[in-house]
């Protein structure tokens, strides 16, 4: 059976009834909501979308008029539609805020600086300010030189502490005390997965807060991105036009976390709803006070380590608010992780001398070599 309204001039060729819009009923469906299967128009795929972030940003409080929010952008699809969407709804909905775009060049050849170059063509889309904070500047390492000689296992490692303190003092110095990030429901699903599946119970508390902030700091983070879904993300992005980047970082993906996404991929087929319930179920999760009034922590079984532990241990009970002996970063405790991670680096680099050369091909020529040196 077709369908053609004359007085509706929206659909230019004759389209079958099941073929329409499940919200408008007049446009042409274009896409299949992976969240809800809901068959959808682009301009209704718009509206629902655009809707739905700012009913989260408003029914979570998240910005507040004359606020600076800076946004955490990494070129990628993520931060790209989220660069957009915060300029989109201010300007839509008169949040009166002032963002600016944040990017750390974490200093990775062939990845980093080409998803910076797409971050500086967004400025001049969005006429958004941007300021660029490198590792390098920070921190005297590239994560290039930083894989030859701690290794591509232990990157995400490096790369998250790191990028995290980066843009944290990245908005200190724009004077910002806000900084929104393009974390989604995936995202975040896999941690909580994660977590669970490691035991992790103190951070599987915390890994549904759309709003974070440690106690002390000034900087609060947040995610508007807390129940979109990837796939939508990336159709918004495709139906909206929008330049972003997509290449994979050069570096592996976090192991852990590439299990955690893996099954909830395999778990998505059967049921679509299985991300946002994922999350619900971790908004839900309340740790019951252990003996002595305190929450229960990380339980460790006899011989388990962390991947993300380094050999100083410097947590001599954290004091919030307290400062770095090191570097005089805020941190809760005496040396904070990033002066901790950088210990070790140094470390190596004085055991082995080698000679390094990342200028063209990264450190991948690198890691070829020390492999050959069986490091
Ligand atoms: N180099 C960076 N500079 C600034 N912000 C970053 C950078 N890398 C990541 N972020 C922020 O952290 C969020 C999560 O990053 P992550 O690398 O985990 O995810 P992603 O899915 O690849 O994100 P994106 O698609 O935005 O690159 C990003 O959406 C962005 O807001």
């Amino acid at each position: 059976m077709s369908y053609t309204a004359p007085s509706d001039p929206v659909n230019k060729k004759p389209v079958k009834v099941a073929q329409l819009c499940d919200l408008c009923h007049c446009r042409k469906a274009v896409l299949k909501r992976p969240k809800n299967l809901q068959k959808l128009c682009k301009e209704c795929f718009f509206d629902v979308f655009e809707t739905e972030i700012h009913n989260t940003i408003v029914d979570n409080k998240l910005f507040h008029r004359g606020e600076k929010i800076a946004v955490g952008a990494s070129g990628g699809k993520d931060s790209t539609v989220l660069a957009h969407m915060m300029k989109f709804l201010n300007d839509k909905y008169d949040y009166g805020i002032q963002i600016y775009l944040l990017s750390i060049d974490e200093g990775i050849v062939g990845y980093r600086d080409d998803s910076l170059a797409t971050v500086q063509r967004n400025q001049k889309q969005y006429g958004l300010p941007l300021e660029i904070f490198s590792f390098k500047d920070l921190y005297g390492w590239t994560m290039d030189e930083i894989v030859s000689v701690a290794g591509i296992r232990n990157s995400c490692t490096y790369c998250g502490v790191l990028r995290r303190q980066s843009l944290d003092r990245g908005a200190q110095k724009l004077g910002i005390q806000h900084v929104v990030t393009g974390h989604n429901a995936d995202d975040m699903a896999e941690t909580v997965l994660m977590n669970i599946l490691r035991g992790d119970v103190a951070r599987l508390e915390k890994s549904t807060s759309i709003l974070t902030s440690s106690k002390g700091s000034p900087i609060k983070r947040s995610k508007p991105f807390k129940y979109c879904y990837q796939k939508e993300i990336v159709l918004y992005a495709h139906y909206r036009k929008l330049d972003y980047f997509s290449t994979e970082c050069t570096y592996a993906p976090e192991a852990f976390r590439g299990t955690a996404r893996e099954l909830m991929k395999n778990l998505e087929v059967v049921r679509p709803s299985c991300i946002i319930d994922i999350i619900h179920s971790g908004e839900n999760l309340f740790l019951k006070p252990a003996a002595g009034g305190r929450r229960q922590g990380r339980r460790r079984g006899p011989g388990t380590t962390s991947a993300n532990t380094t050999s100083t241990t410097t947590s001599t009970g954290p004091v919030d608010g307290s400062r770095c002996e090191r570097c005089n970063y805020l941190s809760r405790n005496r040396i904070c992780k990033a002066c901790m991670l950088l210990e070790d680096l140094d470390k190596n680099r004085a055991a082995v001398t080698i000679e390094t050369d990342t200028s063209h091909d990264g450190a991948a020529k690198t890691l070829r070599s020390l492999e050959r040196l069986a490091f």
